[in-house]
């Protein structure tokens, strides 16, 4: 299941994008071109979905297990949208923590829902990082959190500076991550490859 849409004025949206493509010189009533507005009211409405939920909409399994050690998920796919340039960065996200004392821990799923969350939204890299690492802590009050992502950003590929394959790596550490440096150092091991 996939997020639900956000609500988004689509008869503006629509507006705007036809204005775009007179800027650009096209004509948005040539054949190709009529269904585009309305096909970006739609596009953007799934690529902005995060802006219409919370951590908690989604982190909504919490179970207790006899486990209080390590859970990591690796290599969560994620697109995200430069909120600079308005395009895409994308990348993997890897999402560990460890539980807290009463061993609760969530859905698997659910970590790669919370990078969606914040990811799908106009965004900087080093803010959906902390974001997550603070959602995860918030709510699901583990003892530690580590958020690793690495991306490229289409700003700095296709335009700019164009310097394809440059990675941005960014990470946030809370708790147990922040204060340990062996627990630092076992997630990742993990996480690099
Ligand atoms: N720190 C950070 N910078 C980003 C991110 N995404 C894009 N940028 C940078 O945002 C900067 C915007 O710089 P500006 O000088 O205002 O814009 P610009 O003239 O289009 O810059 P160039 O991309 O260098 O052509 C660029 O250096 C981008 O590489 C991000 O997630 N984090
Ligand atoms: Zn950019």
């Amino acid at each position: 299941m996939s997020a639900k849409p956000l609500k988004v004025d689509s008869a503006r949206l629509e507006k705007a994008v036809r204005e775009i493509l007179i800027a650009i010189g096209e004509d948005p009533d040539r054949d190709g071109l009529q269904e585009t507005p309305a096909r970006v009211a739609r596009a953007y409405a799934e690529q902005f979905a995060g802006l219409g939920q919370t951590p908690e909409d989604v982190l909504t399994t919490v179970f207790d297990v006899d486990h209080d050690e390590m859970v990591l998920v690796r290599d969560i796919e994620v697109y995200s949208t430069c909120e600079h340039h308005l395009v895409p960065f994308h990348g993997v996200a890897h999402v560990g923590y460890i539980p807290n004392e009463k061993g609760q821990v969530t859905g698997l799923s659910k970590l790669a829902r919370l990078v969606d969350v914040y990811a799908r939204r106009p965004q900087v890299q080093e803010r959906m990082t902390s974001q997550i690492a603070d959602a995860l802590m918030s709510v699901l009050e583990p003892r530690g959190v580590i958020v690793v992502i690495e991306c490229e950003h289409l700003c700095m590929t296709m335009r700019g500076v164009r310097k394809p394959g440059a990675k941005t790596i960014t990470s946030a550490v809370r708790g147990d991550f922040r204060n340990s440096e062996k627990t630092r150092a076992e997630a990742m091991a993990l996480i690099i490859r």
